[in-house]
């Protein structure tokens, strides 16, 4: 399914308290659930005392290639750290190129499924996907009146990504009637919001806006009309009604063919920002990004043949495939600094690209002073640049950054987060460095899992302050120490270079340099110069 056909649509929400008293007929409190929660649900902490776990329970389709549907719904919720039970509707034999086959789980044995998960466990939110008939639609309302739920997210999934009918027009009388005035979010896409307002024409943003509204008539609380398949459009933009306002949310537009699955999973996230206790537009917000940044990761993998490859919402899969971090790529390091750029007037991008131009093999953007929000834009920018060149870029410090913006990896300090940390976070593929002065440092890096160490300051330097000096001979004793590459850095330039490098230490594998790329007039010649006295100094060396 594409992103704005086949899942879920939500928008912007109000407190969980501010819902319950719309939630149909409640026939059992909280309270009464929970005592009467049996022992399969959430985890008990070591006193034995129980431990609440967010949950959303999804009622939808299975998907064979677990691209959309049910799949998509379990990772989504997976990967915001949200429990998801599973109610499935229908069964579909699904790929990349399209449905092969649809069968429709029979109503009893729906039934049977909601019961068996809502008698037991504390649902917070349910969120609907491919509800395949009129009856099923009555089987789930019937349930949601007889327990309670924080919040309904319904995604009228009509047609597969690739075109597939999923639920017939029948439906639609069910969705009006039924499920709409329940919900507290819908999340059509632009064939479904017009599908379900009899055909009417939705393809501006204003037809989206009118189309919220009207929507908002049928019952839902709230009203979120994707926009990915507007057409002519550069961002993603969606629409999101509360019944007040409209919101207009902008993201950007991700070119890839790996969109099979988005519109389920933006259901499903927002479903579990919701059980998480936020409020509507925030868990829009947050799962757009989410979806964004995932796309993002996942644009270049292949999976299948098919003309629509899903996504990875663990972003981990990539990386497997990635070449291990090479050593070499620390010959000429090439570190950034925003009062340079400033100095010169020069935005940060063509700095990098100049760098990258002259030579450099590496890049690291060190931004101590960015806010976060210009840091992740001017990181994105850069990643662009380097992607294209092959050149690996890394973040100075900022592991959040690195991952908004799917960077090659870090550099961190002795005082920045610790290494494992950083490894934790960022999994085992991203390239840690980590800065070293000493030999116990080096071989704690080595124990911690960085791959690089960055030894310094070689030489005495303006560009970081109050930085000890450990000379050559501070360099060479944290070589000797370590099977760790290093790279020297601080006060290093073309005039000193060479003699770094003619130390002849074999894990010793480059230099990194501020000034003396950055603080000068022509980025690319400097790095040209660098290059060249590097490659004597080495070859020399040999
Ligand atoms: C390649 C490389 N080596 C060392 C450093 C210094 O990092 P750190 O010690 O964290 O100091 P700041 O750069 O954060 O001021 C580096 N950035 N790069
Ligand atoms: C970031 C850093 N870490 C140790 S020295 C240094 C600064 C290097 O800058 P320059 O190359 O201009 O001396
Ligand atoms: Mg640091």
């Amino acid at each position: 399914m594409s992103s704005n056909q086949a899942c879920l649509r939500l928008s912007p929400y109000q407190t969980p308290i501010s819902i319950l008293p719309r939630t149909r007929i409640i026939t059992m409190s909280c309270k009464a659930r929970q005592v009467d929660s049996g022992s399969g649900s959430p985890l008990l902490a070591g006193d034995g005392s129980r431990t609440r776990v967010p949950h959303v329970m999804t009622v939808a389709g299975s998907d064979s290639g677990a691209g959309a549907g049910i799949q998509a719904d379990l990772k989504a919720c997976g990967a915001r750290g949200v429990y998801c039970s599973t109610v499935i509707t229908a069964v579909t034999a699904q790929n990349t190129v399209g449905v092969q086959g649809v069968h429709i789980v029979p109503e009893e044995f729906l039934a049977q499924q909601l019961d068996s998960v809502m008698s037991d466990m504390e649902v917070d939110v349910v969120k609907t996907g491919m509800l395949p008939s009129k009856e099923i639609v009555r089987i789930l309302c019937r349930a949601l009146d007889k327990a309670p739920v924080r919040a309904l997210v319904v995604d009228p999934v009509m047609v597969s990504t690739s075109g597939d009918v999923l639920a017939g027009p029948a439906i639609l009388t069910a969705f009006r009637e039924e499920l709409l005035p329940v919900a507290d979010l819908i999340t059509p896409n632009l064939k479904e919001a017009s599908a379900l307002l009899d055909g009417i024409q939705v393809k501006t943003v204003a037809d989206m806006c009118s189309a919220a509204k009207l929507l908002h008539q049928m019952g839902p609380r709230h009203v979120l009309v994707k926009g990915g398949d507007l057409p002519g459009s550069f961002d993603a933009v969606d629409v999101y009604f509360d019944g007040k306002e409209i919101h207009e949310l902008h993201s950007a537009r991700v070119r890839t063919k790996n969109t099979h699955g988005t519109g389920c999973t933006l259901a499903s996230s927002i479903a579990a920002e919701v059980a998480k206790g936020s409020s509507m537009l925030p868990a829009i917000k947050a799962s757009k990004q989410y979806v964004e940044t995932s796309l993002l990761y996942s644009k270049d993998i292949s999976i299948g043949n098919g003309p629509q490859g899903p996504f990875d919402h663990f972003l981990r899969l990539k990386g497997q495939r990635q070449q291990p971090f090479d050593p070499n790529v620390l010959f000429l390091y090439a570190v950034t600094d925003s009062g340079m750029n400033s100095k010169w007037n020069r935005p940060i991008a063509n700095a990098v690209r100049e760098a990258i131009e002259g030579g450099a093999t590496i890049v690291q953007l060190r931004e101590k002073h960015a806010e976060t929000r210009d840091f992740i834009e001017m990181a994105k920018s850069c990643m662009e640049i380097c992607r294209s060149k092959g050149v690996p870029l890394l973040i100075n410090d900022r592991v959040d950054i690195a991952l908004a913006c799917d960077a090659d990896g870090v550099h961190v300090g002795q005082s920045d987060m610790p290494v494992r940390t950083a490894r934790s976070i960022l999994g085992p593929e991203k390239i840690i460095g980590v800065s070293c002065k000493t030999t116990e440092q080096a071989q704690q890096a080595w124990l911690d899992g960085a791959d690089y160490i960055g030894c310094g300051g070689i030489y005495p330097t303006n560009t970081k302050e109050n930085n000890i000096t450990v000379g050559l001979d501070g360099l060479k004793a944290v070589c000797l120490s370590t099977k760790l590459p290093v790279v020297a850095i601080g006060g290093i330039g073309i005039s000193n270079a060479p003699a770094v490098m003619k130390l002849r230490l074999p894990n010793l594998k480059g230099v990194a340099v501020v000034s003396a790329l950055f603080d000068r007039e022509c980025i690319t010649g400097e790095t040209k110069r660098l290059q060249e006295a590097l490659t004597i100094a080495t070859a020399y060396d040999s």
